[in-house]
């Protein structure tokens, strides 16, 4: 299983590499090592097992973040309405997004970086995503909301950008013009 060791901090290279896709069809090292980051993901949210190995919360991880330069990426979100979404992603591509704006109004946390950085992230509102998923299938969804958000966060590891990149060191709280605030 994934644990926080396995986990890489700001400052070491692969969080600002360029990740690779991954080639068709999927190896069988390739579909272990992103259900292990789902398995990740879930078990970070489950307060016994969190507990238990120290894990840290996250709704998203990245290949990136275990020092896996592949485009890869696993998310295990509640949208909105509470729905539970699960996705464990071979090369996600963000292919449209509304010029409209969001943002988590208590600003974004990382797996990879192990102090609060405050300000305000801007994402698109609303993205559509074009990807692989583990089962070999392509999938092509729209997404609002902290869905959008998360899967703006993972897919910018995978491009060698951290969340604070797009903080305004000027004023990090300026709220971006055009944009709706998350909680
Ligand atoms: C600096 N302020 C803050 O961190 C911050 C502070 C307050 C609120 C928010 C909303 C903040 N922001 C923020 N909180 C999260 N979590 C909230 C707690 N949660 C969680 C925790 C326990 C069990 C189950 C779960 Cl679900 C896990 C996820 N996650 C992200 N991000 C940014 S996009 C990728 C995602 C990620 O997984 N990061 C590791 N940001
Ligand atoms: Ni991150």
């Amino acid at each position: 299983m994934i644990t926080m060791e396995n986990i890489i901090r700001e400052g070491h290279p692969t969080l600002r590499k360029v990740a690779e896709e991954v080639p068709f069809p999927a190896s069988d090292h390739d579909k272990d090592t992103l259900s292990k980051m789902l398995e990740y993901v879930k078990n970070s949210q489950d307060p016994e097992i969190s507990k238990k190995y120290g894990l840290r919360p996250g709704i998203g991880l990245a290949a990136p973040q275990i020092n896996v330069a592949k485009r890869m990426i696993a998310i295990y979100a509640q949208d909105e309405k509470g729905v539970q979404h699960s996705y464990a992603l071979f090369n996600p591509k963000i292919v449209s997004h509304s010029v409209e704006k969001s943002y988590l109004t208590s600003g974004e946390g990382c797996l990879s970086v192990d102090r609060a950085v405050p300000g305000i992230v801007p994402r698109y509102a609303r993205i559509r995503v074009k990807a692989t998923n583990i089962e070999g299938e392509k999938i092509d969804i729209r997404l609002k909301g902290v869905l959008a958000i998360v899967f703006q966060h993972e897919i910018d590891h995978l491009n060698g950008v951290m969340f604070y990149d797009h903080i305004n060191s000027e004023n990090p709280f300026q709220e971006p013009d055009n944009a709706i605030a998350i909680d």
